[in-house]
Formats: C-alpha cells, sequence, structure tokens
C-alpha cells in the first residue's frame, strides 16, 4: 500500500506539471535510457532562444512531450518498489484480448484451412492470400488504446467481411511491391538461404494478433523463412507491446477452447522455441527519437535491421517517427521524408490517427480535408507505404 501511495502521489505530480504547462524535466532515477533522455531534453532546449526559456508540455513538439510522458509514467512506477514492474496499462491490453475472441477465431479458422490447402493454390490465389492478411493487418492496427484513453476498442465483428468495403479507405497502396520482392526472394533462394522478414510491433490484443497470423502465413507459405519482431521495453502508448503482452497472448491463444486458437497458439510457441520466430527488445523504441537518429543513437539496432529484407513497421507512431512528426507536404516522397533512414526496403503499414502523411497524389490531402476535416486522426484511412529499390 506504501508503493501504491508513492507511485500514485508520483502520478499526481505529474497530471499537475502537465494540467500547469510546468518545464519538462529531466529524469531522476538512473535506467538504462535516463542519460540518453536527459541528452534529449537538453538537445530540445538547445533549439530554444534564450527568450523561450525552458522546454515545456505545451509548447515543444508533440512527438517528444508524448513519449515523454509515457517514460514519466513509467518512472512513477519503477521508483516504488515493490510494484516496479507493473504495467499500468495490463488490465486493458488483456481486456481487449478477450473481447476480441470472436474475431481471433475468425482469423484462426481462416488460417488452418489456408495452410491445408496451400499447396493448391497457383500464385495468383496466393497473392490473394497474401493480400488479405496484410489488409487484415492493416486494420487491426485500429484497435489501439491510446486513441481511444484505453476506453474499449477490440474488435467484435469478423473483420474478414469487411475488407472490400474499406478499400476505398486505402490512401496509398503498395501491397503489389510487397507481393514482388517477397515471391522473388522465394524463387530466387537457395536451398540454405534465409528471407527474413522483420516487423516492427505496435499494440498489443487484437492488432497482435493480426500480425502474427501475417507473420504464420508468411512462413508456411515459404514467402520467408525467419521473422524477427521488435516490442517495447516498457509499457507504451497505452497498448502497445511488450514481450510480457507477446508471451501472454501466445500462451493465451495456446490454452484457448478452440481447436484452432489452439492450434495457432502451439505453432508459434513452436516458431518461437526453434527460432523461425525471434523477438527483440531494445530501448531505442522507447526513446522520443526519429528513426533517422537510429543509426547514430542505435548502431546495433540499425545494423541488426539491415540484415532483413523486408521490414514492415506497423502504426501510427511508428510512422511519426519514420518521418519525424513533421510539418510535410502531402505530396513529398515517402523516400524523402524518411531523411536517409534505409536500413533495408520497408513499408509502413498504419491507420492514421496523426496530422502527418506524405506520399500522396497532388490534391489528394486536400480533397479529403475538404470532405472530411478530420481525415487524418480518425484512423478510418490506411496505407501501405512502401520504400525501397523496386
Ligand atoms: O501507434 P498507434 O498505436 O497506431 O497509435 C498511437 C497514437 O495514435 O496514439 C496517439 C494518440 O494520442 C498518437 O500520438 C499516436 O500516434
Ligand atoms: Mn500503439
Amino acid at each position: 500500500m506504501e508503493a501504491e501511495k508513492k507511485a500514485i502521489s508520483l502520478l499526481s505530480k505529474l497530471r499537475n506539471e502537465m494540467q500547469t504547462d510546468k518545464p519538462i524535466i529531466p529524469l531522476v532515477e538512473k535506467f538504462a535510457d535516463t542519460d540518453i533522455w536527459n541528452q534529449y531534453l537538453e538537445y530540445q532546449q538547445s533549439l530554444l532562444n534564450e527568450s523561450d526559456g525552458k522546454p515545456r508540455w505545451f509548447y515543444s513538439p508533440w512527438l517528444f512531450v508524448e513519449c515523454y510522458m509515457y517514460r514519466r509514467i513509467h518512472e512513477a512506477v519503477i521508483q516504488s518498489p515493490p510494484i516496479d514492474d507493473f504495467d499500468v496499462f495490463r488490465e486493458s491490453k488483456e481486456q481487449n484480448f478477450f473481447e476480441s475472441q470472436e474475431s481471433i477465431i475468425a482469423l484462426c479458422t481462416h488460417l488452418q484451412e489456408l495452410m491445408k490447402t496451400i499447396e493448391d493454390l497457383d500464385e495468383n490465389q496466393l497473392k490473394h492470400e497474401f493480400f488479405k492478411l496484410l489488409q487484415i493487418s492493416l486494420w487491426g492496427n485500429k484497435c489501439d488504446l491510446s486513441l481511444t484513453g484505453g476506453e474499449n476498442s477490440s474488435q467484435k465483428t469478423n473483420i474478414m467481411n469487411y475488407l472490400e468495403d474499406l478499400k476505398p479507405f486505402i490512401l496509398v497502396n503498395d501491397m503489389e511491391h510487397l507481393w514482388s520482392l517477397l515471391s522473388n526472394c522465394k524463387k530466387t533462394r537457395e536451398k540454405e538461404s534465409i528471407t527474413r522478414v522483420d516487423i516492427v510491433l505496435d499494440n498489443s490484443g487484437f492488432e497482435l494478433i493480426t500480425d502474427l497470423i501475417l507473420a504464420d502465413f508468411l512462413l508456411f507459405s515459404n514467402l520467408a523463412t525467419e521473422i524477427h519482431f521488435y516490442g517495447k521495453t516498457i509499457p507504451w502508448f497505452v497498448s502497445d507491446t511488450t514481450i510480457h503482452d507477446f508471451n501472454w497472448l501466445i500462451d493465451e491463444v495456446k490454452h484457448s477452447n478452440h481447436k484452432w486458437v489452439s492450434k495457432c497458439g502451439a505453432d508459434w510457441e513452436n516458431y518461437v522455441k526453434t527460432g523461425r520466430w525471434v523477438y527483440h527488445d531494445h530501448i531505442f523504441w522507447t526513446l522520443p527519437h526519429e528513426f533517422c537518429a537510429m543509426s547514430q543513437v542505435a548502431p546495433d539496432l540499425y545494423a541488426e535491421l539491415q540484415k532483413a529484407h523486408l521490414i514492415l513497421f506497423k502504426g501510427d507512431l511508428n510512422y511519426r517517427k519514420l518521418t519525424g512528426d513533421r510539418k510535410w507536404e502531402f505530396t513529398v516522397p515517402f523516400h524523402q521524408a524518411l531523411t536517409g533512414f534505409h536500413p533495408a526496403p520497408l513499408c509502413s503499414i498504419r491507420t492514421l490517427k496523426a496530422e502527418i502523411q506524405v506520399g500522396l497524389q497532388p490534391g489528394q490531402g486536400e480533397q479529403l480535408a475538404a470532405s472530411e476535416p478530420n481525415w487524418l486522426t480518425t484512423g478510418k484511412y490506411g496505407i501501405f507505404q512502401f520504400d525501397g529499390p523496386l
């Protein structure tokens, strides 16, 4: 109880600092990323003129301040042993998973049926199935909890029935590039060599299920031979996946009462055990830096990503970090907005929840804005945006 009281008082202090637009203060406890955070705060300070004072909640860049808020929430917890490994968002992440059961059953059943017939599919049918699972993973990104402030955002209906209706809402659709890349790898692959797809995960719960379904398909269709996942080391943006969420979800799926769901869980556990699925942790993903800084700030992570044949970046926050969350014109090419971040061919799979979008056709953004003022932030629209040699 003493620890809870301490954490709550630290969180109240944080809330007060936010509400009254206090200066952003350095982190105090010594953790693996503390120095990097405090250096980044100094860097933000250095961008200001003398007369501007200190970086503050209402005036500093949103990407920085928002990341900082989640880091401070974590600080309140780690300063309060013995509850220092408590995940304040755990309950809502688990609830999102349990409330999506119907959709999860439908997806796992679909996957298992596909697995049985995969040998009989021709190229075109295989591509069609690949596109379906990509779109499921895209719309799975609607289900994050940060947009709803932790309120219910589960997937209650069977998403597969809506894919055709949702197609017009895909504003940039580079799925064909992903197919060419992976089907070429498959065709030209030597016997013992590998095709590695890396997935930078976003939300746990229903979205993670859609990502694992896609990852499973990539393996049994031989489009890839190895999948590497990246999650967060601390609770982040409410619903983001940590190693605990990843293991918990696979275990839940494995222990489901439903035959095909539990089969998926058993397969997934096996992929992890045999190293065909590899999960990576890195503090970089919970720093405020944009990805173009990765090769400087986290060269080891950049080198790891360079080993991939394709990297899929799930979600809105990853898109903001890919593009530096800048006020780009809508028509600026994605390649340019990446400002030098090209570890390997990559694709953002994201529903739009933040006021940034690049690589649109001339007039496309303006047209959308005229008919729907909130088009950038509701999660209604989505993209598959690819960058890499064609
Ligand atoms: O990365 P996700 O899970 O798709 O979305 C996260 C996100 O939409 O939540 C915040 C809303 O406050 C945004 O800043 C952020 O981009
Ligand atoms: Mn998220």
